[in-house]
């Protein structure tokens, strides 16, 4: 599959740099994620025109937009690109039809076939009798759809999109999350889609990159990514424990003193990675079982969906989800110390 979108970014914003390679193609939906201050927003800023390059090159289909050490550069409104903000910014002042008609007007479409055109992209998003209503009349997620519809009535080469859904209640966020699926899904270029969410992610794209302090950590398809994350990031993204250590004859040294027996076959610099509901908790050492056991402390107790996720602090700092029932047989509170096994058998070893 050949890149519809092939884009180096380097920018520098005081001491922060961005440097990433992004490419998409014609139809992906690539999602971007990455903890505060990753540098999303910055990259994103950066295809739209909004955020000058330092160096690097965007590359849009046939087209070269943005190369600093060629001098080549194209102004926002000229970029093949429809952008959706995360609070849409639309036109307080301007209805539904004229905030969507505005797309293909800055695109030089004429006013009369911008506003055919804003009142077929309403139709489609479901909104057509909301029309006439100022983005003041409109729920977060109808202004959503408007803003969905602009973007997209300029049938953009790629579509941006910055936490789309991050400023919906959780109900209309699930509703609009399928919607905005069908829309992605019919969307013949290419589509970014900036998020803090998992779900999001996992829902909407076809490919994951992760950024960390301006650099790429990670990127691959969801089930590449969650089953094998590389930093502290992406393994609480996904919900699992995740070590670095040395691996020789079995086992992955984590910390001094520990060593935790993993049926995977790894040597060298070696990551371990397992779910929080198979760390099991005693309050005395468990005996004659091929576990990994270390002993440990309490940090916290938390409500973790119909479990409970204990924080543990030790050699390694693990999560553990347990059942209430056996919560209350332990009585776990802070502080206490505990045993904490996890079987081999329950780990995923892959080399760092
Ligand atoms: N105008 C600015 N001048 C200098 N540095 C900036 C400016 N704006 C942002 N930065 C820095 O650039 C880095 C990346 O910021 P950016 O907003 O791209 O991150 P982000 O991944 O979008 O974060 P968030 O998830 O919080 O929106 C941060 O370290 C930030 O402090």
């Amino acid at each position: 599959m050949t890149d519809l979108l092939d884009a180096r970014l380097v920018v520098d914003r005081g001491t922060f740099r961005l440097d990433v390679h992004l490419r998409i193609a014609a139809g992906e939906v690539l999602a971007l994620l990455g903890p505060n201050g990753a540098g999303k927003t910055t990259a994103m800023r950066a295809l739209a025109g909004l955020e000058p390059l330092t160096a690097g090159h965007v590359r849009l289909g046939e087209r070269e937009l943005d190369r600093p050490d060629a001098r080549v550069w194209t102004p926002t409104e000229r970029r093949p690109i429809g952008v959706v903000f995360q609070d849409y910014l639309l036109f307080p002042h301007l209805s539904a039809l004229d905030n969507v008609a505005f797309g293909p007007r800055r695109h030089g479409v004429d006013k009369r076939k911008a506003r055919a055109e804003a009142a077929d992209w309403l139709a489609r998003v479901g909104l057509a009798e909301f029309a006439k209503r100022k983005p003041r009349q409109l729920s977060g997620g109808q202004a959503q759809r408007v803003a969905l519809a602009r973007a997209l009535a300029t049938h953009p080469e790629l579509l941006l999109l910055d936490e789309p859904l991050a400023a919906l209640d959780a109900r209309t966020r699930l509703d609009t999350r399928v919607e905005l699926q069908r829309h992605l899904a019919e969307h013949p270029g290419a589509t970014l889609l900036v998020t803090h969410d998992p779900l999001d992610a996992l829902v909407l794209a076809d490919r994951l990159v992760v950024i960390e302090h301006g650099a790429v950590v990670q990127e691959g398809d969801a089930a590449a990514v969650t089953a094998r994350p590389r930093t502290d990031y992406v393994a609480r993204l996904v919900g699992l424990n995740l070590y670095r250590g040395h691996a020789a004859d079995g086992g992955v040294r984590v910390a001094d003193g520990l060593t935790l027996a993993v049926t995977d076959r790894v040597s060298g610099e070696a990551f371990v990675a397992f779910r929080p509901s198979a760390v099991a908790i005693f309050s005395e050492r468990p005996e004659g079982s091929p576990r990994n056991v270390w002993q440990a402390t309490v940090a916290g107790v938390q409500r973790h969906g119909d479990n409970l996720r204990v924080g543990l602090q030790g050699p390694i700092e693990a999560a553990a989800d347990i059942t209430p029932p056996a919560a209350a047989e332990l009585g776990l509170t802070a502080g206490q110390r505990v045993w904490a096994a996890v079987k081999a058998t329950e780990t995923n070893a892959y080399p760092a």
